[in-house]
């Protein structure tokens, strides 16, 4: 089934376009920011007691950034990129299951990545074979994401999990699937996947910024670290800055890689607020300095 923004082909008016809009796709920007969520923009799963708080916050960040003309905010996750979408409450270009679909602002329906396309058939196989053999025990809870199956285990610690993932594994890797393991998630992806470097890369390729901010927390993020890298060495932007964000469970790599290091969400959201004000009084300065907050 496909997840819609607020029910069957009716997005919330919040997230509808407006009347009469000029939709102007991907006018060139100076500042393209791809940022994570969990772990990034908001606390990771499970939600804290204080999560209402992020929310709020994190939709009038959004607001103000997407209003900026010169800048440009992409939120490229591991989640469905519909129901990032609901989390973000904001109309953003979302690319979802870690690049392997994208959402533009207000559309109704993510697209698969053309390479996801023709693997479609094969995920749906295998989805419904782990159904048949009642392959997957109860701790866990397979999502059916259509262009990969993730496999929930948060709640079993990892020795545990892995025996019971065996199997799981075992079957996707015989259909050809690649075994991709996160934090508290393990996702059977088919061969050529796209991963979150893809997905800012194409980012880039559309939007042409000069200057290019990645965020990201998890082991996953790295590939966005790296494409970032990438294209500032060969030249597609003039200059690239990774930000990590520190918590529980952040990626050791990440966090030493990164040229500015975060401390937690709530941090991330307010260097992003800076940046936007930065930006709009005629600065961008704030990317010319090296922090570890
Ligand atoms: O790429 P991200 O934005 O960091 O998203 C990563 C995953 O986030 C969600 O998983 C997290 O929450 C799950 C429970 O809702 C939990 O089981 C898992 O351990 C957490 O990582 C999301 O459900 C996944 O699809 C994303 O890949």
């Amino acid at each position: 089934m496909r997840h819609t923004a607020a029910g069957p082909g009716r997005p919330a008016d919040r997230l509808r376009a407006p009347d009469r809009a000029v939709l102007a796709p991907f006018p060139a920007v100076d500042t393209l920011i791809c940022a994570d969520l969990d772990g990034t923009l908001v606390p990771p799963s499970p939600p804290t007691p204080d999560m209402a708080r992020h929310t709020a916050d994190l939709r009038e960040l959004c607001g103000r950034l997407t209003a900026h003309p010169r800048l440009a905010l992409v939120c490229v996750t591991g989640r469905r990129a519909l129901n990032a979408r609901e989390i973000l409450d904001s109309p953003l270009w979302v690319a979802g299951v870690h690049g392997a679909e994208s959402l533009a602002p207000y559309a109704q329906e993510a697209l698969p990545h053309p390479r996801s396309v023709p693997h479609l058939p094969a995920v749906r196989r295998v989805a419904r074979l782990i159904r048949e053999l009642a392959l997957c025990p109860p701790e866990m809870h397979i999502e059916d994401k259509e262009v990969v199956l993730a496999v929930h285990h948060a709640r079993l610690p990892a020795d545990r999990a892995a025996s019971r993932l065996s199997r799981l594994a075992r079957l996707g890797r015989a259909s050809g699937m690649e075994v991709v393991a996160g934090r508290g998630w393990t996702e059977l992806r088919p061969p050529g996947s796209p991963h979150k470097g893809d997905a800012v890369a194409e980012m880039v390729r559309r939007w042409r910024p000069r200057r290019l901010v990645v965020a990201g927390d998890d082991h996953g993020d790295l590939a966005m670290f790296e494409a970032a890298d990438r294209l500032a060495e060969e030249g597609s932007i003039e200059r690239a800055v990774c930000v990590a964000v520190r918590g529980p469970g952040a990626d050791p790599e990440c966090l030493r890689r990164a040229r500015v290091v975060l401390e937690g969400p709530d941090a991330c959201r307010s260097w992003f607020r800076g940046l936007a004000h930065s930006l709009a009084t005629g600065g961008g300065a704030r990317l010319d300095v090296p922090a570890r907050h």
